[in-house]
């Protein structure tokens, strides 16, 4: 098992190009079990989610291919055959084989997924969307059983504003009979992103990315060729990143209306921002003012931001007050941070920041994906040298970042851990 090393003060400078959506890729992978011939996907990221959900699609009987961002899958063969645990544990999105797999063959059996740990993360409303289409859906010894006679469309309102029940029941509802409307729906990029694939393969759907979306069932879906929406939360931790420890970084591959409330937040604090067509400018900051945050759903700040503009804020002059409303016990990474000097304190839902402080380097250990992109930035930060173990959580969404940020001037490297180290974070 490896650790990462960041040697912090080294300064970010030149270009970095974002890779294709994690929370799209999950979703368009799973997506292919719907089609009736082969589903080519461009420039899928090269992280776990993914090589998970290919292990996945081939148990079931997928022939699936991956090379170079490339994904070629062949649904042809495929079987309803039961998906209880294993690699449906190491990722949240191995719920959305339970959209596809009952839209194609009216029933499935799936693990409860896993994902990170940010306090409860029920699927109510998915469940709740299925039985609406006409499945019966048991929780048997920690698998979902679903089953359906037939998927018929229906008016599905949405207690919750979810992204994963959104897209969830649009994968089933493509193939139901007669129309569905899914009220209260998400408005997140990457459900556009997964409508526009299945329309795409032969489905109907009208208004992905408003409230209200309306999808009239069709008997059969077909392949198709699609490229991915950029991972806006990747290229919003680089901007962040660039924003903490860089003198001029170009963020490239991005759509910057995906990233305004980020960027509207990091030009509060004095950041210098150009945005391009396809790419970001981020300056030096001489001085940089704190500012609060309150995480809503799409366009509003981004929960998967937070943890890491948290460390930003610990460069800042003053207090901040952060407010997670999706998820209000994401604050893992607070102790970590403090074990590298932040003042920080949790309150409720919220975390209160006090800056500036001049982070100092530590061991520390990522509870999840984007605590571990906050550790990370805090490292590139800190005085001396920062230890993060954990790496399983950052595999799941950040492709080479290592890599890429060493083309940045970053010092960062990882190193395989001693059994005594192994040990020691085992049972911490
Ligand atoms: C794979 C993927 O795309 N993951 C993203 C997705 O997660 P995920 O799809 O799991 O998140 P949701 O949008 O569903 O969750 C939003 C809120 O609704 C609650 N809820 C959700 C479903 C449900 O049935 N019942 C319920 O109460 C959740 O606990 C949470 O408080 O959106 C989150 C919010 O933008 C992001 O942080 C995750 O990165
Ligand atoms: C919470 C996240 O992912 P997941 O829903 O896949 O656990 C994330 O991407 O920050």
């Amino acid at each position: 098992m490896e650790k990462l090393k960041i040697e912090g003060g080294h300064s970010l400078k030149g270009t970095i190009k974002v890779d294709g959506a994690k929370n799209s890729a999950v979703a368009l992978v799973p997506a292919a079990i719907l089609a009736e011939s082969p589903i080519t996907i461009e420039g899928l990221p090269d992280i776990s989610d993914i090589h998970m959900l290919k292990g996945l699609l081939e148990e079931i009987g997928g022939f699936v291919t991956f090379e170079d961002g490339e994904m070629i899958i062949d649904p042809t063969q495929m079987t309803a055959m039961p998906l209880p645990n294993g690699k449906v544990k190491k990722l949240r999105a191995s719920y959305y084989l339970m959209g596809a797999l009952l839209g194609r063959f009216n029933k499935a059996v799936i693990g409860l997924p896993g994902g990170c740990h940010l306090g409860p993360r029920p699927i109510d409303q998915h469940i709740k969307g299925f039985e609406a289409l006409g499945a019966e859906v048991t929780n048997e010894q920690g698998a979902i059983y679903l089953r359906a006679n037939e998927l018929r469309g229906a008016r599905i309102y949405l207690d919750v504003v979810s992204v994963g029940a959104t897209i969830n029941i649009m994968l089933a509802a493509v193939r139901a009979k007669g129309q569905t409307i899914i009220e209260n729906a998400a408005k997140e990029p990457e459900i556009i992103d997964v409508a526009t694939l299945l329309s795409n393969m032969g489905a109907n759907i009208k208004g992905a990315g408003t409230d209200v979306i309306r999808i009239d069932g069709v008997d059969q879906l077909h392949g198709c060729r699609h490229t991915i929406i950029p991972d806006r939360i990747e290229a919003g931790t680089f901007m962040i990143m660039a924003a903490a420890a860089g003198e001029g970084v170009v963020i490239d591959n991005v759509i910057p209306l995906h990233l305004e409330s980020l960027t509207a937040k990091l030009r509060e604090m004095n950041v210098p921002i150009e945005i391009g067509e396809d790419s970001v400018f981020v300056g030096k900051a001489e001085l940089l003012k704190t500012v609060d945050i309150k995480t809503l759903v799409y366009p509003g700040f981004p929960t998967d931001l937070q943890q890491p503009f948290t460390s930003l804020l610990t460069k800042a002059d003053g207090s901040a007050i952060v407010t997670d409303t999706i998820y209000p016990a994401r604050f893992k990474h607070i102790d970590e941070l403090r074990r590298m000097g932040a003042n920080v304190k949790t309150e409720g839902r919220s975390a209160i920041v006090n800056g500036p402080v001049v982070l100092q380097g530590a061991k520390v250990k990522a509870s999840d994906l984007r605590a571990g992109a906050a550790l990370v930035l805090a490292g590139l930060m800190a005085e001396g040298i920062t230890e993060v173990t954990g790496l399983e959580h950052i595999d799941r969404g950040y492709s080479r970042l290592t890599e890429k940020l060493t083309a940045l001037g970053a010092n960062i490297w990882r190193e395989e851990m001693s059994e005594e180290e192994f040990e020691e974070i085992k049972s911490s």
